[in-house]
């Protein structure tokens, strides 16, 4: 399988080169040359498997040329061998269509575990030989960053900067990233939102200063890898609940439009998928845009689900390349413009066909503290708020009756413990396998939001060894 980049005009690599470079040369992301397509017999033989052999028959195609299937299936093992639950992402049924895909049983507690895991594993994988000294920056709003940290805390050949924006994160959250004091590990709380920490990153990726002192790379889902293992929980849900036969809708609690594009990709391929819902909170572009066509970024509200207050969705660009025909020039002239502007109508043509898949809804603190309390009486869980926005979406929206709906639990409650005992009165206990998060010694460093402040101080950090 070959990559190409969103914008056109950066080199077209193999599966191993797109994981490493992350970010395409040019500013684009990457995406298959063509989207593999699974066949209803492909589909169907999908039944009975455990979610590593449905890993591996989903991602092959993706990474053909680079690892064999016994090369993939060791790498899946390994990722998913470190998740709590045996099934990795249990589904779990709230009423007679209301479904919940927890994904948040891998070690840091978020959806992000399904990806990192892996990802951990390819960047050791590729860099097994030494050589080559990788520089990973990445932004986070809450769970990224844990994760990443996560996956390749004391790995060699691996330093990893992670940029959080300043009080703007769980308690949790921001401990389960500064408590890891391994010597790769650098965590940075910014002055600014998590757009301004993307935006830093991004600009990094395009400076050639930087790129001529670092070799970078992404854990950011901007790195194609991330999405390529987000999609195989959308086929091992929809298979459970009946595909081939039978279509799934989803609903997506949504930030940087990565998962919700996992499940995009997957329809591609050939999953049944009937609808996909795109719940946003009050940091709403996405939903506007869907809606109306008006993509623009407004500030960051910060919200009682801080890891959706994101108003650039980076991957909105990809599903916005294949809406424009993969036509590169002209995803490039269109990112320009938004950059330049922070604002761009979403053309007529281009935003009924994304209405034929996606639907969308905006959830604000009320509807989602009533979702968080729907799930407690009416489904008997206590749900994380990210997951509540999504459950409130899915419930919110007409999907035929016929259709069961499934709701992406992308983080586990006890991460956001006060905002879940303000509408349930339950305060969820932190799993075992966080061990003394409160007890152990806090490491990071605060820089203000100032990208020069930002770049000297990771040039300074590397070039100290
Ligand atoms: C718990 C949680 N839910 C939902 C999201 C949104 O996912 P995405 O950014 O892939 O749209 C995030 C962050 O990305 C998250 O951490
Ligand atoms: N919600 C994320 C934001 C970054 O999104 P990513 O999926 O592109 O890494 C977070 O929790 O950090």
């Amino acid at each position: 399988m070959q990559y190409i980049s969103t914008r056109g005009s950066a080199p077209t690599l193999d599966f191993r080169a797109a994981t490493l470079a992350g970010l395409a040369s040019d500013g684009g992301l990457y995406v298959p040359a063509v989207w593999p397509q699974m066949s209803a017999a492909d589909i169907r033989a999908l039944a009975g498997l455990d979610y590593v052999e449905t890993a591996v028959r989903v991602m092959t195609p993706f990474v053909a040329g680079v690892l064999s299937e016994d090369e993939l299936r060791a790498l899946c093992q390994a990722a998913y061998g470190r998740f709590s639950h045996d099934a990795v992402t249990p589904l779990v049924q709230l009423d007679h269509r209301h479904w919940l895909l927890e994904l948040f049983h891998g070690p840091t507690l978020a959806f992000k575990d399904v990806a990192l895991q892996l990802l951990g594993q390819l960047f050791e994988k590729f860099l097994g030989g030494g050589g080559t000294d990788l520089t990973i920056v990445g932004a986070t709003s809450g769970d990224t960053g844990s994760a990443a940290i996560e996956a390749v805390a004391g790995r060699e050949h691996i330093r990893i900067f992670m940029l959080h924006p300043e009080g703007r994160v769980s308690d949790v959250q921001r401990r389960q990233m500064t408590t890891v004091l391994a010597p790769n590990v650098h965590n940075i709380a910014i002055d600014g939102s998590f757009d301004d920490a993307q935006a830093m990153v991004k600009r990094l990726f395009g400076d050639a200063e930087a790129r001529s002192a670092l070799t970078l790379s992404a854990v950011n889902s901007i790195n194609w890898a991330r999405l390529m293992a987000q999609i195989v929980y959308y086929f091992y849900a929809a298979v459970r609940l009946g595909a081939p036969g039978r279509q799934v809708a989803f609903s997506v609690p949504t930030g940087n439009f990565g998962d919700v594009f996992a499940g995009y990709v997957a329809a591609r391929m050939g999953l049944p998928v009937a609808r996909l819902i795109v719940a946003t909170n009050v940091n709403d572009i996405l939903h506007r845009a869907l809606s109306s066509g008006d993509y623009s970024a407004g500030s960051v509200t910060p919200t009682a689900t801080p890891s959706m207050d994101i108003q650039v969705s980076s991957n909105f660009e990809r599903l916005l390349f294949d809406l424009a025909g993969r036509d590169g020039a002209a995803i490039a002239g269109m990112m320009d413009a938004f950059d330049r502007d922070r604002a761009m109508s979403i053309p007529a043509d281009m935003l009924t066909e994304a209405r034929g898949l996606f639907s969308s809804a905006r959830i604000d603190g009320d509807a989602m503290s009533l979702a968080l309390r729907w799930a407690q009486e009416k489904g008997g869980q206590i749900i994380d708020p990210h997951s509540a926005v999504g459950l409130a979406a899915a419930r919110a929206l007409e999907i035929d009756a016929d259709i069961p709906v499934v709701t992406l639990a992308t983080a586990h409650p006890a991460k956001f413990r006060d905002a879940v005992e303000r509408a349930t009165g339950v305060r969820p206990a932190l799993p075992a396998r966080l061990g003394n998060l409160f007890d152990r010694e806090e490491r990071y460093e605060r820089l203000p939001g100032d990208y020069d402040a930002v770049k000297a101080y990771i040039l300074s950090e590397v070039a100290r060894g």
